[in-house]
């Protein structure tokens, strides 16, 4: 019999190069260099030269950091064909799509990550699809029941031809690929799946430009405008695969939780909660995948390699959660806003795999449902009533759903034995005040108070001694979209350079969760250089404001070129 590691699951391989080391240091000496000479001679100089110093000494921490981030590179590979020889089953997955709002994030890209996600290459009864719509929008809702219809022609033809991404909008954006084109009777399938998709894309469209008019069922049970400020729970199961085959179509859910105006809602983190908490009483699935509207499975058997990078160690410990690195469908060429962090994930994205592991990116994720639900890994947990009830709240199905998690089962298929009272039960546990008093937020699910609320989560997870692992996969995993102008990117880039500065000062710092949790010392250095971003700001304008500001003061603060010192 052949030992398990005749057939790794994974590879690590560390890519640490000793020329780049030697260059790393050569820089290091002379920055301390520059900061001593600038020491030395600060009695000779005024002001600008002490705020030199003062933008020096800071850029040089930064650097040190980010060398920290970048000094053990590491890059994974996975053998996805191993699995079978592995385990005899493989797990179940419940995947996550957050959408908040229908005319910024519009129905049909929803629809197309969807469609992704239900296409994607794993058992089909060992899937299910949540769609988490913030609005509670029935265009959002009635996009997701045709796309169900359409996902009916859809999943089967990407099987049958092995279609790399699948995603409509964008496959249907290229012309065939040469190889399927010399299948007998491909392109008059091709040729009619992209009709129905037009059909679908227009009849969404044509939805969303009529307005108003549709409610969530036929009678009109609900008001038809939107209210994204309050709205009850809304829990539609629109798909279900009843047969429990492994070549149908996954589960597909709609969630919409309640809102008032009043509550707290806590952004996405509270999705992403009620999204954990009404898959626990329904599927209740192991793990856990979240993309954002926007993201979708670029290569189908991103599952697949997640599951190696899970399943492929000898300790749990060591994959917690598996990232993939995200990136980019449609954006600017050569990236000019620099928020497609092209250089960041090929440096410190491949150095942290060398150390903890990646940060959480709030998409493109795959989850251990248990390190959600705030266990150690291999520890021991406390299973008594009041303990649970303290932590998850009132609900018996999902007290009884998370024993199971926190116990160990591994799920492996996703059949539904009662659609009704799970569907009410969902409905309990997506109301805006089953969180009051336990600890949603805290210990348990996504971390609520910042606005990157997944850089946060991350943090907790690796402060409770979990690693992460990277998943770069070629093609890559998923892809999203990056804000495509100027005022969207610094937007974009404030929220989350505020979010992360507000985490160091808080209860959920790094430096505690290293004082007193297990986050390791280099892992705390790379959140504290995302940390710092905003910090940034400041010494660089200062450092920027010298020169002009020498000029007009007829002042320097760099060392004058001396006759002598001049080269003939
Ligand atoms: O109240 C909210 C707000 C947002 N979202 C969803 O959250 C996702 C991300 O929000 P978006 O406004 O697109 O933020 P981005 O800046 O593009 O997102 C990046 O940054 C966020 C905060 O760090 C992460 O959560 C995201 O996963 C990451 O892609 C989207 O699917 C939204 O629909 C909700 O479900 N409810
Ligand atoms: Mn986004």
């Amino acid at each position: 019999m052949p030992t398990p590691n005749a057939f790794p699951l994974q590879e690590r391989i560390p890519v640490g190069s000793t020329l780049k080391r030697v260059a790393h240091l050569a820089i290091l000496s002379l920055l301390v260099l520059l900061l001593l000479y600038r020491l030395s001679s600060l009695p000779h100089h005024g002001l600008p030269w002490l705020l030199a110093l003062l933008c020096e000494a800071w850029f040089t921490f930064v650097w040190l950091l980010n060398v920290n981030a970048k000094w053990n590179p590491v890059i994974r590979r996975t053998h996805p064909a191993h699995i079978s020889k592995r385990c005899e089953d493989l797990p179940a997955v419940d995947m996550f799509v957050t959408t908040a709002d229908p005319v910024l994030e519009p129905p049909i890209v929803t629809v197309n990550t969807v469609l992704s996600l239900l296409a994607i290459e794993y058992p089909a009864h060992k899937l299910a699809c949540y769609v988490s719509d913030d609005a509670c929008s029935p265009l959002t809702y009635h996009a997701l029941v045709e796309a169900s219809e359409f996902a009916k022609s859809w999943v089967p033809f990407c099987r049958k031809n092995g279609v790399g991404v699948r995603a409509p909008c964008v496959y249907f954006s290229r012309e065939p690929e040469p190889r399927q084109l010399l299948s007998p009777g491909f392109l008059k399938d091709w040729e009619l799946m992209k009709d129905r998709y037009e059909q679908l894309r227009e009849k969404i469209e044509e939805a969303g430009r009529a307005g108003d008019h549709l409610c969530f069922d036929d009678e009109l049970s609900r008001p038809t405008k939107l209210d994204r400020g309050g709205h009850p729970s809304t829990v539609k199961f629109i798909w279900e695969n009843k047969a429990n085959v492994a070549d149908g179509i996954p589960h597909l859910i709609y969630v919409a939780r309640e809102k008032r105006p009043r509550y707290p809602h806590h952004y996405k983190a509270g999705a992403m909660n009620v999204l954990t908490r009404v898959s626990g009483v329904i599927t209740n699935a192991p793990f856990m995948l979240n993309v954002d509207c926007d993201s979708f499975a670029n290569n189908p058997q991103v599952i697949l390699h997640a599951m190696c990078l899970l399943l492929g160690f000898e300790e749990e410990a060591m994959s917690g959660f598996v990232q993939c690195p995200q990136k980019f469908h449609g954006g600017l060429k050569d990236d000019p806003f620099g928020n497609q962090f092209v250089v960041a994930q090929l440096t410190a994205g491949l150095g942290m795999d060398g150390l903890q592991g990646p940060f959480y990116l709030g998409t493109g994720c795959v989850h251990r449902r248990k390190v959600i639900y705030g266990a150690a890994p291999n520890g021991e947990f406390s299973a008594q009533e009041p303990e649970l009830e303290r932590k998850f709240g009132s609900s018996r199905e999902l007290k009884e759903s998370a024993m199971e998690v926190l116990m160990g089962a591994s799920k492996t298929t996703l059949a539904i034995k009662d659609l009704s009272s799970s569907v009410y039960a969902a409905q309990q546990v997506a109301s805006c005040t089953y969180e009051f008093g336990t600890s949603w937020g805290e210990e348990v699910g996504f971390v609520y108070g910042s606005t990157t609320e997944d850089v946060q989560t991350g943090l907790r997870i690796h402060g409770m001694g979990w690693s992460s692992v990277n998943c770069s996969l070629d093609p890559p995993g998923f892809l999203g979209n990056a804000p495509v102008d100027g005022p969207a990117s610094m937007t974009q880039i404030k929220r989350w350079s505020t979010g992360l500065l507000e985490v160091v000062v808080g209860r959920n710092s790094p430096l505690l969760a290293t004082l007193a949790g297990e986050l390791r010392f280099r892992q705390c250095l790379c959140y504290l250089s995302l940390n710092v971003w905003a910090l940034r700001s400041l010494p660089e304008l200062c450092y920027a404001l010298l020169p002009p500001y020498c000029v007009m003061a007829d002042t320097s603060f760099l060392p004058k070129v001396s006759k002598h010192s001049q080269l003939h």
